[in-house]
């Protein structure tokens, strides 16, 4: 099939590619002149495992192109995608502009092109309830041809999109045409040979189906979150929760570790815009606005740790080391990220703040203005450090060597985020340390 994925973010990059790499003919379009020029140069604008070799291999063959050119793009494609961001607008609801303007340059190419196979248009980015239908007018107050209209909610990860997109736990399609439906369910037929399922349904419940997903998650993650609070306060371990919770298979053990909160560029975007849907309709989210307030607090929970920790100390004095900046491990995206947030009220503070992450320190660039250090690995950024904060979990964090950190820091203080280590290990090493949902150690606890 021939396919324009219009938005070469995270999202189109990555479903683009995987459609190449199953056969079709995949364009590529992007208003970002940079990405593309990088495209075209064989890099890949961001970092995802295996990215950079299925552009590669797939570009070789001739079976996905990379163009600003929206004629070129929009000429012969069968099935045009939407895949362009829709941000938190200053209300919380989510920013149509992008998809919308998508929309009118597809009527406009559809008005122009000689091409008279039917096209479908397909919204991949997560919209609210209603939005297909403003994007179908959108394209018809262009042309008067006829196409069909689509939802195709993706649910990939960051950090394992490729493995995500080729392996989904589920297709959804939305779709009023059979048109529609039969060519959607022949271009996913390669990814659901396992058994996974297509589901089929109304565009309306489509656009639901992403969003009430996220919702189910982020939720998970601050009720834990607020357990883990609770648990610092009586004396309970929140790993011990876990466990003791998790083995029961109706509650299950996935999107229940606590930590700063989430972020990233869909959770706390989308709770919001769910919350907005609801204010739009006159059934307020209460759930999901405690959801949001839990998620927002958790990051103060962790900073007000600190703050414990160097009361009456002279913050212009105080050298913190922050490991990884990323929202999560194996991604470059610090959209949302807790780690800025910290970074950002520790400047504040007047600390100064050395900071490493193996791949996100471009993207961090371009949000914190103010001056950090990079450091050019993990022990280097400790360095004569009054403290180290983890803030993600990459895998190169796991396992240090910690005498060597004892050694190269000022004073052996870690504030784990992620709660990365065993409270026995810091204790066998003699580390001050502060996690989440567990009783710190500290001078007076040490030996017990
Ligand atoms: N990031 C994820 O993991 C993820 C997963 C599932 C769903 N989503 C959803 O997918 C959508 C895209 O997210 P993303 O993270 O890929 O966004 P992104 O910001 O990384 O990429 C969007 C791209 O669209 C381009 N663009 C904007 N307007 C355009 C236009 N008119 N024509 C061509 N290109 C245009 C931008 O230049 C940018 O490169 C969002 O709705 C998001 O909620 C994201
Ligand atoms: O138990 C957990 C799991 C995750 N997180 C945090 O939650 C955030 C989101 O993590 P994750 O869901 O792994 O990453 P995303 O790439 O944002 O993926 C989510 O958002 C995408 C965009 O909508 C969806 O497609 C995915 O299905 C959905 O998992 C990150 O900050 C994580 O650190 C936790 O704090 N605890």
């Amino acid at each position: 099939m021939r396919i324009t994925m219009v938005g070469t973010g995270y999202v189109g990059l990555v479903t683009g590619t995987c459609f190449a790499n199953t056969g079709n003919q995949v364009t590529c379009l992007d208003i970002d002149q940079s990405k593309i020029e990088k495209l075209n140069n064989g890099i890949s604008p961001i970092y995802e495992p295996g990215l950079d070799e299925l552009i590669g291999r797939n570009a070789k063959a001739s079976r996905l192109h990379f163009t600003t050119d929206k004629s070129a793009a929009y000429k012969n494609a069968e099935i045009i995608f939407i895949a362009v961001g829709t941000p938190s607008g200053s209300d919380g609801r989510a920013n149509l502009q992008y998809v919308l303007a998508a929309a009118q340059d597809i009527g406009d190419a559809i008005e122009a092109s000689s091409d008279t196979r039917e096209k479908i248009i397909v919204v991949k980015s997560t919209v609210p309830v209603g939005t297909n239908i403003k994007v179908q007018q959108a394209v018809a107050s262009r042309t008067s041809k006829t196409f069909h209209m689509a939802s195709n909610p993706e649910f990939l990860k960051e950090g394992a999109a490729i493995n995500d997109f080729n392996k989904p736990d589920r297709v959804v399609i939305g779709a009023h045409t059979k048109y529609a439906a039969d060519k959607m369910r022949d271009l996913y037929e390669p990814f659901v040979r396992q058994g996974n399922p297509i589901f089929i349904m109304d565009i309306p419940s489509a656009e639901m189906v992403k969003y009430a997903s996220n919702c189910m998650l982020a939720t998970k993650i601050s009720f834990i979150n607020e357990v883990a609070n609770l648990c610092e306060q009586y004396g309970a371990d929140i790993s011990e929760v876990r466990r003791g919770m998790c083995s029961d298979k109706r509650i299950g053990n996935q999107f229940l570790y606590p930590g700063l909160g989430y972020g990233g560029s869909c959770f706390p975007k989308d709770v919001l815009a769910m919350i907005s849907m609801g204010q739009d309709c006159g059934h307020p989210a209460e759930l999901l606005e405690s959801v949001h307030r839990v998620n927002q607090q958790q990051r103060d929970v962790f900073l007000t740790k600190l703050e414990s920790h160097f009361e009456g100390a002279d913050w212009s004095k105080l050298k913190i080391a922050v490991w990884g900046i990323a929202f999560k491990p194996g991604t470059d995206d610090v959209r949302e990220a807790p780690s800025i947030t910290l970074i950002q009220k520790l400047l504040e503070k007047g600390a100064t703040v050395t900071a490493y992450d193996p791949v996100a320190h471009e993207t961090a660039g371009e949000v914190l203005t103010d001056s950090i250090t990079y450091a050019n690995n993990a022990i280097e950024a400790i360095n004569d450090a009054d403290a180290l904060i983890v803030c993600t979990d990459w895998s190169e964090f796991k396992n240090p060597e910690f005498e060597l950190m004892k050694d190269k820091m000022a004073t052996p203080v870690i504030f784990d985020g992620r709660n990365v280590y065993r409270r026995s290990t810091m204790r066998e090493y003699g580390f001050v340390y502060h996690s989440v949902g567990r009783a710190p150690i500290n001078e007076e606890n040490a030996a017990v």
